[in-house]
């Protein structure tokens, strides 16, 4: 039995270095890698014919990685080029599925491993979607919308031979919101003279967009919770809610803990946080930063009652339940360590993959409930999903109908969840349930397929 133990420990090892050999300096892909590794031991042990047909090492690869440079032509007549990226990362389940970024961080190893995580989100989802992610080093802060739409422009000149409905379909993440999805959709309609409403999601209302699709990262990050509470017999009623981060996902993820009796205390970006006792100001949020896209360092110019910290971190503010919705690695193992000792009893991520290893470590030891990203920040991806069942029916739902689809999909991803780290041993475990869940799934549709 040990033996067997070990030899299963050996594989995965194995596994694992040889993603480290092959992905050189790719840091975020590995720690991605590796986090999913460490749940799988019990799988493996139990079904040898994964490591038999070698599912795992397979989708530690990539179907296809695409690098393509970007060339434009900014406001003062100088040409500008970046670097695009479209990682392919897994098709068992349907057409590659996940977002763009647009930050000058991106590089290789962050695209690969969004698009890793992407593989078991999707499939936790139960809907049937592939994991690719996408991306570009363009900063868009500063950038006029001139610029910004001539950027998109050139990206989709390279990317739209990759991408389709049945192919690959991106949507927003960092960077990319609505407005890009415009200029991006615009350009490729143009490009391929077809109305190909679902190649992309996030669209707007109008032309094809989803209700809720805006909404569905952050409310379902809070629906997620709300379950969790619920299984105790608890819920958000006067709890002190601390969220990092400002963008899409932070601001709805306020606007559902607000709607369910809970109080936001206080947000961030990457210039420092607020804290407003009083309960975070949402319509002036949502004013500084979908309309003015400014600093939230303003919103204590406009509420005097708040305080504004530039040097610090928002996770030094005092709450029962945190929701990290920026971005990956921004809640480290001291900062966990302050949260648990400030009364702290529930992380869910909102972003991809904000907590360290050392951070889950330290909510684990202390008996947090943790939620990891893949499983409580699905509700986006599931929504796009949505988004393309209208497209494709050419329907439109209404807000009603599509936000309880939302609900009932994150109240199955967290009781899947739950029952699958009971059935492996792991009970409450909600980073094995999440990892085993999404894991299974794919490696079944993998076995069936064939050696592809
Ligand atoms: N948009 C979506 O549907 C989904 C997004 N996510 C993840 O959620 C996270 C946030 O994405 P969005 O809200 O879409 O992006 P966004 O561009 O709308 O907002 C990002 C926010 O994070 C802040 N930020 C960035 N770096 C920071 C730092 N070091 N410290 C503090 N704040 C920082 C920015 O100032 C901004 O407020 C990312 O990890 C993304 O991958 C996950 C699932 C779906
Ligand atoms: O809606 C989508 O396809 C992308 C969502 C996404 O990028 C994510 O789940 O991280």
């Amino acid at each position: 039995m040990k033996e067997r133990g070990n030899r299963v420990k050996d594989t995965l090892r194995d596994i694992y270095d040889e993603v480290l050999r092959r992905n050189p300096g790719e840091t975020e892909f590995h720690q991605s890698v590796h986090e999913v590794l460490d749940s799988l031991g019990p799988v493996v042990d139990k079904h040898p014919e994964y490591t038999d047909a070698e599912v795992i090492r397979r989708m530690c690869e990539p179907e296809r990685q695409i690098i393509f440079r970007v060339p434009w032509v900014d406001d003062s007549g100088q040409v500008q080029v970046n670097r695009g990226f479209r990682v392919e990362f897994s098709s068992a389940l349907g057409p590659y599925k996940g977002g763009l970024r647009f930050h000058p961080s991106v590089y290789l190893g962050i695209v690969k491993f969004l698009g890793f995580e992407q593989i078991f989100k999707n499939s936790l989802t139960g809907l049937p979607i592939g994991g690719g992610k996408g991306g570009s080093d363009f900063d868009p802060k500063g950038r006029s919308e001139g610029e910004v739409m001539r950027f998109c422009q050139s990206f989709m000149t390279e990317l739209y031979r990759h991408i389709g409905e049945y192919t690959d379909v991106p949507a927003g993440d960092i960077g990319v919101g609505g407005r890009e999805i415009g200029y991006l959709f615009g350009q490729y309609k143009r490009i391929t003279n077809r109305y190909e409403s679902g190649v992309l999601t996030g669209k707007g209302l109008t032309w094809g967009g989803s209700q809720v699709r805006t909404e569905a990262t952050g409310y379902g990050t809070v629906f997620f919770v709300d379950e969790i509470l619920r299984s105790r017999g608890d819920s958000f009623d006067g709890k002190k809610v601390v969220v990092s981060g400002s963008g899409n996902v932070a601001i709805y993820a306020m606007e559902k803990v607000a709607q369910l009796g809970g109080t936001v205390i206080a947000c961030s970006d990457s210039s420092g946080y607020v804290v407003d006792e009083n309960g975070i100001d949402l319509e002036l949020v949502k004013e500084l930063k979908e309309v003015k896209r400014a600093r939230i360092s303003e919103y204590a110019d406009t509420r005097p009652e708040a305080r504004f910290i530039a040097n610090g971190s928002v996770w030094d503010v005092p709450c029962e339940i945190a929701l990290p919705c920026a971005t990956q690695n921004e809640l480290d193992g001291s900062s966990a360590k302050v949260l648990v000792q400030n009364g702290c009893r529930i992380v869910a991520e909102g972003a991809n993959m904000p907590c360290t290893p050392d951070a889950v470590r330290a909510f684990t030891e202390a008996g947090v409930t943790f939620a990891p990203g893949k499983a409580a920040n699905a509700g986006g991806v599931a929504t796009s999903a949505l988004e393309m069942q209208q497209n494709a029916s050419r329907d439109s739902w209404s807000f009603e109908h599509t936000e309880e689809r939302l609900g009932e999909i994150m109240r199955g991803i967290h009781d899947r969840c739950l029952e699958t780290a009971d059935e492996y041993g792991v009970e409450g475990n909600y980073v094995a349930g999440a990892n085993i869940a999404g894991f299974t799934q794919v490696a079944n549709a993998m076995l069936a397929l064939g050696v592809v």
